[in-house]
């Protein structure tokens, strides 16, 4: 007999001996990489990728979300080749709201696409739109300027959401916000984080904002990439501004740098 325990699958995501050629092998892009990600459904995890700009992450999370297969290897999501009943959300840098509805409308366009009742899916939507901080905006255009770039953002974070994703794929989410916007998107995500739980995997250049958030924080090295260094980050789960005045915070932001520079040679992260 199997002995189960809390759940089915340790990993709830499993990328092994990836591989990426866009020339029939002549050069390979990714190579030899994995990336296994423990499943924690209670806590969930916040998990940072790091890289050179092209190192592959934004093609990481298109393997996780289903979106590309790899050359060679094998992507398993929750113990299962991707498939239409994986639950994964997705984040990107762009605003990518539709102009022409509002932001309640966007907030539910997920559910419309599960075919879930009107009445129903506008009242989970309201929910989505307080959570992130949305109230009183609901029936604003979701568009730029009647909605500033970390409001858009927010609308983005709560479509994500509201299918109750597994998996949320962040990439650069804040990337092109303003840095105050910037700081306060950082702690609506962690105290979310701490609500709901899904597993993250989020990809930023910046790497206080990649200590900051992150509970581990993978650096790919450039092509042919893979990951080669892994960080724990050991700071208190209950994040906050103070966290960052703190003598671990400062220390683990100077490590990360150092590997990052000897990984990249220094080259733009
Ligand atoms: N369809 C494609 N054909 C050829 N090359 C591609 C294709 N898609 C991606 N690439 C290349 O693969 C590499 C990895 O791209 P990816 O966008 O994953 O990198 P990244 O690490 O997310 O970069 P950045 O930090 O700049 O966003 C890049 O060199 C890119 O040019």
């Amino acid at each position: 007999m199997p002995n189960f325990t809390e759940t089915e699958y340790e990993n709830i995501i499993e990328l092994r001996g990836i591989s990426q050629s866009y020339d029939g092998g002549k050069s390979w892009i990714i190579q030899g990489l994995d990336f296994l990600v423990e499943d924690k459904p209670a806590q969930g995890q916040f998990v940072v990728i790091l890289g050179a700009s092209g190192a592959g992450k934004s093609t990481v999370l298109r393997y996780i979300a289903g979106l590309q297969r790899p050359t060679e290897g094998s992507v398993l999501v929750k113990g299962q080749p991707i498939g239409k009943a994986n639950r994964v959300g997705m984040v990107f840098q762009q605003y990518s709201s539709l102009p022409w509805r509002t932001v309640l409308e966007n907030v539910a366009l997920p559910l419309e696409y599960q075919g879930v009742d009107k009445k129903e899916r506008l009242e989970r939507a309201r929910e989505m739109v307080e959570l992130v901080g949305l109230a009183g905006h609901e029936d604003k255009f979701a568009q730029y300027p009647t909605l500033s770039g970390g409001q858009l953002q927010r609308i983005a974070i709560a479509r994500s959401l509201i299918a109750n994703p597994d998996i949320l794929l962040m990439d650069e989410p804040f990337g092109a916000l303003d840095i105050n916007t910037r700081l306060q998107m950082q702690d609506l995500l962690t105290e979310i984080w701490h609500r709901i739980h899904p597993t993250i995997i989020f990809v930023t250049h910046d790497i206080p904002e990649a200590v900051y958030l992150a509970d581990d924080i993978y650096m790919m090295k450039p092509a042919p990439s893979r990951f080669t260094e892994h960080v724990k980050v050991d700071l208190p789960l209950q994040r906050s501004r103070e966290t960052k005045r703190t003598d671990r915070y400062i220390e683990l932001v100077r490590l990360v740098e150092d590997k990052m520079i000897a990984i990249t040679g220094g080259e733009g992260h």
